[in-house]
């Protein structure tokens, strides 16, 4: 029999009522074997996700202020939803037990953890599955990468029975036994590396929305959804910003091509997105797959007269980045030019020794910062060998007034990037998305 794994993400499991809509899921189709629940998210927009109260709870401890007050909150958030589905299983014990852990200096990993450890426990019980902790099959290497190799030797006593599993996102262990969590929205990548390690047929990605949308369906309403997209053309969607899947997601599953399916828990039957290895390029109909974008980038453009005579130049300017431990995402650059673009977040408190080590090493004849600038990324399989994609966005973004800063088309051929100022971000997704979709 196929093994499909499915990971219902926060929202899917925010209340009570989305648990029972889990319920109808699972129980509809018996290769639903391996199930990743994450921790209840928001159920309504002003809602706090129980991960966030978890650290907010780590921070109150390590500040030596009382988490008590926040910890009922989680608790009542768990006993309720347990309430609700008429599950019997003795939650006050376990709360108690991660209470004390907490108090008494727990690792922020173990706390964050809990979150999806207590719902699996509820959503196991409520199920009639069996619980598999996460942090037992779930196994990083002590660098913290993930240990493939070791996770699926963990999981493969579980493979051939006719038992379904609840294995909780997000968290496993490393090999002193410590539990490691994976980064924000990480239950993701759970999820794939159950489905790698069970060689699954499919992997199911259960979220609040029909699919992966061609893009933020906060900034375009009723945004029509992408039917199939590559993995790469999704690493660069989910990269540049689309949140529906973390962007790390794809690595376990890619080689062993396993399609993942991002399916909407409150319509079951709409088929959603699947994300495959290959699909036909884009056509000369000039169609693009997605748009996804950021804000709160910082560019440094730098001028030097003869920069690509000055062989060792690049070489001393990336050195000052990793001097000052400052990553870049992106270097767009000219005869005499070459623009870094950072995450302004990276350059905290960091920027004015930055540019004055870059005079000092580089000794440029320009250095202009630009604050407030936002990348948009257009994204589409084949689009570099599409005449008329790039005259189409930029005429767009031009007959809607967005000024663009910077245009970066890379070595990848599936991807335009274009940056704009913050206040613009908006008006340029919506431009792109009404010249190529609407
Ligand atoms: N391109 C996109 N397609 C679909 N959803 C998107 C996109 N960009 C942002 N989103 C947002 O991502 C949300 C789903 O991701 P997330 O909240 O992490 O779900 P989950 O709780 O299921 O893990 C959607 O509700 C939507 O608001
Ligand atoms: N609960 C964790 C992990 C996660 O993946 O959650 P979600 O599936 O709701 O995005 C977080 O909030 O980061």
């Amino acid at each position: 029999m196929n093994i499909k794994v499915a990971k219902f993400g926060g929202s899917s499991l925010c209340d009570a009522s989305q648990f029972q809509k889990v319920k109808k899921i699972i129980e509809k189709d018996p290769e639903r074997k391996f199930i990743v629940p994450s921790a209840p998210g928001k159920r309504h927009r002003e809602d706090i996700k129980i991960t966030d109260l978890l650290y907010l709870c780590h921070a109150q401890v390590s500040h030596h202020v009382p988490f008590n007050e926040i910890f009922k909150v989680i608790s009542e958030r768990f006993l309720h939803i347990a309430k609700e589905l008429s599950v019997t299983v003795d939650l006050h014990a376990i709360l108690q037990d991660i209470q004390d852990h907490i108090g008494s200096g727990a690792s922020l990993d173990y706390v964050a953890s809990r979150g999806e450890y207590l719902n699996g426990i509820i959503l196991s019980h409520y199920l009639g599955c069996q619980f598999l902790d996460a942090a037992e099959v779930i196994m990083f290497h002590k660098n913290g990468s993930i240990d493939l190799q070791e996770t699926q030797k963990r999981i493969a006593p579980y493979l051939d029975d006719d038992q379904k599993y609840v294995i909780p996102g997000f968290y496993g262990s490393l090999p002193d036994k410590s539990l490691k969590i994976f980064p924000r929205g990480g239950s993701d990548i759970t999820g794939a590396v159950v489905s790698k390690s069970v060689s699954a047929s499919i992997y199911e990605n259960w979220t609040d929305v029909s699919g992966f949308l061609v893009t933020d369906p906060s900034i375009i309403p009723n945004c029509k959804p992408i039917e199939t997209i590559t993995y790469r053309e999704l690493r660069e969607l989910s990269y540049m910003g689309a949140k529906v899947l973390h962007e790390e997601t794809i690595f376990p599953v890619l080689e062993a091509g396993i399609p993942i399916n991002v399916k909407n828990t409150n319509d079951p039957e709409n088929p959603g997105t699947m994300i495959v290895s290959y699909r036909e390029p884009i056509n000369s109909t000039g169609s693009i797959t997605g748009i996804a974008g950021r804000k709160d980038f910082t560019v440094l453009a730098i001028e030097k007269n003869l920069m690509k005579n000055d062989i060792s130049f690049v070489r001393k300017l990336l050195s000052t980045l990793e001097n000052h431990q400052i990553r870049f995402e992106h270097t767009p650059s000219g005869i005499d030019s070459l623009s870094l673009v950072i995450k302004s977040s990276e350059l905290n408190g960091k920027l004015d020794k930055l540019i004055e080590d870059i005079h000092v090493h580089c000794k440029p004849d320009l250095l202009e910062v630009h604050p407030n600038m936002a990348l948009v990324a257009t994204v589409g399989h084949g689009m570099a060998y599409t005449p008329g994609i790039s005259a189409k966005l930029f005429t767009a973004l031009y007959e809607s007034g967005v000024n663009v800063r910077m245009i970066d088309q890379g070595s990848s051929e599936i991807n335009i990037i274009v940056g704009v100022e913050n206040k613009d971000f908006e008006k340029a997704v919506t431009a792109i998305y009404n010249a190529f979709v609407k």
